[in-house]
């Protein structure tokens, strides 16, 4: 939890509230492994499907839908989609890495007690298109905001989540029903997992490493240095803090 010599103010959640909030941020994971063979309860995942429709949306649009995905055969068709793609993507990636690449485990399809596909629908609201005129993607950016809701509330409850995107997402459409005018956003591996890593899988197998925050914060402008106190406070925090 930051630290703060000043009193919290009055509608700031009390200490465990807020430590909460905090635990479930630093400690969710992408999970691809460790996938569980229990079901899950239709009442857990109804409050994570809450959770993501109470996401902030462009113009309150609320322009997802969540497709449940169980079935055995279609999961190992989404998998063959992976295994497919994963193969063109290999090409992309820097030579030397591509080893490593291969080892990785990317997907918790078939594992995971079920898929959830989550969908934006770029024709809700299009005769009001309040704050998305000049941006349209805004609806795009409102759906990964309604993952993150479920990722977070998932973590609290013990859920694991796994996003896979090595997938042609025309392919995953045509598999899944999804009209033309409706984009897949996310496609999830959901369920009971018997552990949560400490670390990121892809920091754990030296993919990579988070970035150092105060090198990624700057002033007034792109690029512009400064704002080096709340620099060095950046610093102290992610201090204690592992991955
Ligand atoms: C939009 C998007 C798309 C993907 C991911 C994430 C996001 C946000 N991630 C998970 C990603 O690798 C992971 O978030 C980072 O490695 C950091 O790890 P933690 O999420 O902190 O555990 C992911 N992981 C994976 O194994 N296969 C994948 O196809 C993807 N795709």
């Amino acid at each position: 939890m930051p630290a703060s010599s000043h009193p919290m103010p009055e509608n700031a959640f009390e200490d465990a509230a807020r430590a909460a909030v905090y635990r479930a941020i630093f400690t969710r994971r992408d999970v691809r492994s460790h996938f569980s063979s229990e079901p899950l309860e239709d009442a857990v995942l109804a409050r994570l499907l809450l959770a993501a429709h109470h996401a902030p949306s462009v113009g309150f649009m609320q322009p997802w839908n969540f497709i449940v995905v169980r079935d055995a055969a279609r999961r190992a068709a989404v998998r063959d989609l992976f295994l497919a793609a994963r193969e063109q993507e290999l090409p992309a990636i820097a030579a030397e890495r591509q080893a490593l690449y291969r080892k990785l485990k990317l997907e918790g399809i078939c594992e995971s007690a079920l898929n959830l596909c989550i969908t934006c629908d770029r024709r809700r609201s299009e005769n009001s298109p309040l704050g998305r005129w000049h941006n349209p993607q805004m609806d795009l950016y409102s759906t990964v905001c309604a993952v993150q809701n479920l990722w977070l509330a998932a973590r609290a409850e013990g859920v694991g989540i796994g996003w896979v995107s090595i997938l042609n997402e025309q392919a995953l459409k045509e598999l899944l029903g999804i009209p033309e005018h409706v984009a897949p956003i996310a496609y999830l591996c959901v369920g009971r997992v018997s552990e949560f890593a400490p670390k990121p899988d892809l920091e754990a197998s030296g993919w990579g490493n988070r970035l150092p925050l105060p090198e990624l914060i700057m002033s007034e402008v792109f690029g512009g240095s400064g704002e080096t106190s709340l620099k060095e406070t950046v610093a102290l925090e992610a201090l204690g803090r592992q991955s």
